[in-house]
C-alpha cells in the first residue's frame, strides 16, 4: 500500500451529472511503475534478489514486481471502480515503451499484461504513435480498456477516437460497458515547443500568442470529443452498453514560471474529463483553483487562436510529430534507466548473498 500511495498521481474528475467534483486517486503507469519501483527496491530487496536468484533475466524481473505493484493498486481502488459502476477507479500499466515502433507487438504485450495482471480496473497504457494506432483498435476488439496516452495533436486524437469506435464495433460482444478507455492528451509541452517557435518569429502578434496554444488546442480536444461521442454511430453503440472513452488531460504542471501555476488545470474542467496532476499542480489548485465547468467557455477564443497560430506558420502537425518523438524518447530512456537501476541493485544483491 505504501508503495501506491508514494506512486500516486491524482485527478479531478466531474461527475457524469456536472456535479461537484470529486477527488480521485488515479495512478499513471509511468510514475506509479517508476516511482514506486524504487520504493520496492527500498523495502523489498528479498523479493528482486529472489526473482533474480531464480534466473529470471532484470526485465522479467521488473514485470513481476511491476504486476504485483498494479494489482495491489488495482485492489486498493476496486471500490471507486465498483461504486461508479466501472466509471473511475482505474490503473494503469504501460507496455515497454521500447514497442512504440511496433504494432502487433503492442497487441501481444498488451493482451499479456491484461491477462497477467487479472483485475477488471486496470488501463492498459499504450501510445498513440502512428504503428499503435492499429494496436488500439485491436486491443479494445479484444475486450480490454486502454489508456491511449502521449496525444499531442487534433489529427492523432481523432485517429485514436476511431480506433476506439472501430475496436468495439470489431469486438463482437454483446454487452460494451467493461471496455473502456480515457485518452491522455498532453497539455502544457504543446506552450514549451510553441512557445520557442512563437520567440523565434518574434513579432509582437506571436510574443502575444505564448502560453496560449496549449490550452486552445485542448479545447478543441474537448469540441471535437463531444462531436465523436454523439450521432448514429454513437447511438448504436449505446445500446450495447459503450462507454465514451474520456478525455484525459496529461503535463498539466506549468513549466514556465510566469504563467499562472493552474493555467493547466482550471481551463480545462468539463464533464467526463479527467485532470492527473503532480503534487505541485494538485497544491496549487487546491490553494486558488475554483472548480466549475470551464472547457467549453471560450470555444470561439480557442479556435481564433488555433487559427492566429496556423497563420503566423506554426504547423500543429509538425507540433504534434515532434512532441511524440520527444515523448516517446523520454518514455524509452526512463525504462532503459529503471532496468540499469534494478541491474545494479541486483548485482549488488547478489553480491551481498554470496
Ligand atoms: O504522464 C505524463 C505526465 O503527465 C507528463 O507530464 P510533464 O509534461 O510535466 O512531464
Amino acid at each position: 500500500m505504501e508503495v501506491v500511495q508514494r506512486g500516486q498521481l491524482f485527478m479531478i474528475s466531474m461527475s457524469r451529472k456536472g456535479r461537484a467534483l470529486g477527488m480521485i486517486t488515479f495512478a499513471a503507469p509511468s510514475q506509479i511503475c517508476f516511482r514506486s519501483l524504487q520504493v520496492v527496491l527500498e523495502v523489498l530487496p528479498a523479493t528482486l534478489r529472489e526473482l533474480v536468484q531464480s534466473g529470471k533475466d532484470i526485465e522479467a524481473a521488473y514485470w513481476e514486481l511491476v504486476i504485483k505493484d498494479i494489482q495491489d493498486a488495482c485492489k486498493l481502488f476496486e471500490s471507486i471502480y465498483d461504486e461508479t459502476d466501472g466509471g473511475d477507479g482505474y490503473v494503469s500499466v504501460e507496455v515497454s515503451p521500447r514497442l512504440a515502433d511496433d504494432t502487433q507487438g503492442t497487441v501481444e504485450a498488451a493482451k499479456w499484461l491484461h491477462k497477467v495482471v487479472n483485475r477488471p480496473n486496470v488501463y492498459i497504457k499504450i501510445p498513440a504513435t502512428a504503428p499503435c494506432v492499429p494496436s488500439i483498435k485491436e486491443v479494445i476488439s479484444q475486450g480490454i480498456s486502454v489508456n491511449v496516452t502521449l496525444i499531442f495533436s487534433l489529427a492523432r486524437y481523432e485517429e485514436v477516437i476511431d480506433a476506439y469506435l472501430d475496436g468495439l464495433e470489431a469486438s463482437g460482444l454483446s454487452d460494451l460497458s467493461r471496455v473502456t478507455s480515457v485518452a491522455s492528451f498532453f497539455v502544457s509541452r504543446v506552450d514549451t515547443l510553441i512557445d520557442k517557435m512563437l520567440e523565434k518569429i518574434g513579432t509582437p502578434e506571436a510574443l502575444d500568442l505564448r502560453g496560449k496554444a496549449a490550452v486552445a488546442q485542448a479545447a478543441l480536444a474537448y469540441q471535437l470529443y463531444q462531436k465523436k461521442f454523439s450521432g448514429p454511430r454513437w447511438d448504436a453503440l449505446v445500446k450495447k452498453g459503450a462507454k465514451k472513452q474520456r478525455l484525459l488531460w496529461a503535463s498539466t504542471s506549468v513549466k514556465n514560471p510566469a504563467y499562472p501555476d493552474t493555467l493547466y488545470v482550471a481551463p480545462l474542467i468539463g464533464p467526463d474529463t479527467v485532470s492527473t496532476m503532480p503534487d505541485q499542480a494538485l497544491q496549487a489548485f487546491v490553494d486558488h483553483g475554483a472548480v466549475s465547468r470551464t472547457i467549453d467557455l471560450n470555444v470561439s477564443e480557442a479556435e481564433g487562436i488555433y487559427s492566429a497560430l496556423e497563420k503566423l506558420g506554426i504547423d500543429w502537425n509538425y507540433v504534434g510529430t515532434q512532441l511524440e518523438l520527444e515523448g516517446v524518447d523520454s518514455f524509452k530512456k526512463s525504462f532503459d534507466s529503471l532496468l540499469d537501476t534494478l541491474q545494479e541493485k541486483a548485482n549488488s544483491l547478489k553480491l551481498v548473498s554470496l
